[in-house]
């Protein structure tokens, strides 16, 4: 076996909402190096907030694409600063915020081709973007353009039946019409759209990267089964939209070597290959090795729980997407999008800003909160489509506020109550055996974790990685060396670390959450009622 500091090296990207992180593995599937650059503190003068600007409007939602390109910049000086060897990696994948997109002007192709190592990307590429304030993921402004798209295609179901979801306003396909409705000047000069993922893989290519067919399965424009971009759903949208988005790729593609401008200002070798970036969802399903029968819980800025699924069974709630890991097989995704923000506002709250008050409190408080129960929807919700925070007592009575403690315990049962109701409305049984993978920041507090074993009545495992996305791209580098000779994902990364048990129910944990999902589900259909226009 190689010696360790020659052995092959994996780098796996995550250009997530908050921050642009990675994580270097060797050969031997063992991280040596991680690192990241936080948008909002390293990257002060784009001015965001959680990495993104909330428009006045409260449903319209950027980030500076010029943000992420200066943050690759600072984050490769970061490593060569820490003296890491660029020429050892042998491969290179990513992932990024799904279904955000990045409008690449006239002539930026030729930009790509032909970027100068002494200058850095920002200063390259600050004239590539016809659209500066990218559309992401916490968008809800395309409601219009969803409408729109689901009356071309026949309707919610008959949409979700092609593309894996009814429309949503955050899905591409209806981001990129309401760019070309409300920005017609900066839609006409556009001759490139990318999704976040094939955004950075371009980057790193030197030339317009391929859409996979996992991420490419959050635009309300890939034909999940055929794996084709849908002619109704891109006519909808706008004529010959592909020639806009390029062909889509398999996730396990090697798209080509890395540009010469990494080989020439960091040292990379000529030799490293680019394997087609995902979505940070699909990304966290590699990284934490999911298989059938695991529950996967990704506590991120949004929360999202999936599962893996042999065959597509859309519905009028929830995704499906296309494997990023087995090009045959599919996985189910919810999303909430009132995630880590809304724990934090609680912990500033409730818990001193401190997140060891925060533990104590869920330490204190018994399961079930008394009957107390908590909707928490800071912004407008994805599941269910509601918003507003909404307090009940053990009577059902609407009230205007707990203690502070029962308020920590409430945010935390409500938020994983609506996790496992709409897991369980998508056709997700929890039953013996099953394994709840935890991911994401907030796994790695056990108090949180505790409670959300408690509601799911099943033991809870993380890895010792809480970000399986960077994870996932490393391991799907490494995967995409072989792929193409047919070698399987779960072959190549069989002898990765196991996940770790870290919580265990309470005896009486199904008893008391059995009853307490029965009583969510009424209230939340009072709230939604409240919701509606
Ligand atoms: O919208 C989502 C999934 O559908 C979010 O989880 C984003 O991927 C977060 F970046």
């Amino acid at each position: 076996m190689a010696a360790a500091q020659d052995s092959s090296l994996f780098l796996g990207f995550d250009f997530s909402t908050q921050q642009l992180k990675v994580v270097a593995m060797d050969e031997n599937l063992n991280v040596v190096h991680q690192n990241n650059v936080q948008f909002d503190s390293d990257l002060p003068e784009f001015r965001t907030q959680g990495g993104v600007h909330i428009h006045a409007d409260r449903l319209t939602v950027t980030s500076p694409v010029l943000m992420w390109v200066k943050a690759l910049d600072m984050l490769l000086d970061k490593m060569k600063e820490a003296g890491f060897d660029f020429s050892r990696v042998k491969a290179l994948s990513g992932c990024g915020q799904q279904h955000g997109s990045v409008f690449w002007t006239r002539g930026a192709s030729e930009t790509l081709t032909n970027l100068q190592p002494d200058q850095s990307l920002e200063t390259l590429l600050q004239d590539s973007f016809s659209v500066l304030a990218s559309p992401v993921w916490m968008d809800s402004s395309s409601r219009k353009q969803c409408d729109a798209l689901q009356e071309a295609a026949g309707g919610a179901l008959r949409l979700a039946q092609i593309t894996g979801s009814t429309a949503y306003e955050r899905f591409t396909g209806n981001q990129i019409a309401k760019i070309r409705a409300t920005r017609p000047e900066e839609f006409q000069k556009t001759e490139r759209i990318s999704l976040v993922s094939s955004f950075a893989a371009s980057l790193f290519l030197g030339g317009y990267a391929a859409i996979d067919y996992s991420d490419g399965s959050g635009m309300n424009l890939l034909d999940i089964r055929s794996r084709n971009w849908s002619q109704i759903c891109l006519e909808a949208v706008s004529p010959q939209l592909d020639l806009l988005l390029g062909d889509p790729k398999p996730s396990s593609s090697i798209l080509g070597p890395v540009s010469s401008y990494f080989v020439k200002r960091y040292g990379f070798s000529e030799s490293c290959r680019v394997v087609a970036f995902t979505g940070d969802n699909p990304a966290s399903l590699a990284g934490m090795r999911l298989q059938q029968g695991d529950i996967a819980v990704s506590l991120g800025t949004s929360d999202t729980v999936f599962l893996w699924l042999a065959a597509p069974r859309p519905a009028l709630q929830g995704h499906v997407f296309c494997s990023p890991v087995r090009e045959q097989a599919f996985m189910a995704l919810l999303c909430f999008k009132n995630g880590s923000l809304t724990r934090e506002r609680v912990r500033n709250q409730c818990a001193g800003a401190s997140w060891e008050l925060f533990s104590a409190a869920l330490r204190d408080t018994p399961l079930g909160n008394g009957g107390n129960i908590g909707f928490y929807f800071d912004s407008q919700e994805i599941t269910p489509p509601a918003v507003g925070v909404h307090l009940f007592d053990p009577q059902d009575v609407q009230v205007c506020s707990f203690s502070p403690q029962v308020e920590v315990r409430s945010l935390v049962e409500g938020q994983f109550l609506s996790r496992r109701l709409h897991a369980e409305r998508l056709g997700y049984s929890i039953i013996p055996g099953t394994r709840v993978l935890a991911t994401g920041g907030a796994s790695s507090n056990k108090e949180i974790l505790q409670v959300l074993s408690d509601v799911f009545n099943a033991p809870v495992f993380t890895l010792d990685v809480s970000n399986s996305a960077c994870l996932g791209s490393a391991y799907r580098a490494l995967h995409g060396l072989s792929a193409e000779s047919g070698a399987s994902f779960f072959e190549v990364v069989k002898n990765a670390p196991e996940p770790q048990l870290v919580a265990t129910p309470h005896p009486e944990a199904k008893e008391v959450y059995d009853q307490m999902l029965q009583r969510y589900a009424r209230l939340e259909e009072r709230v939604l009622q409240k919701s509606r226009p």
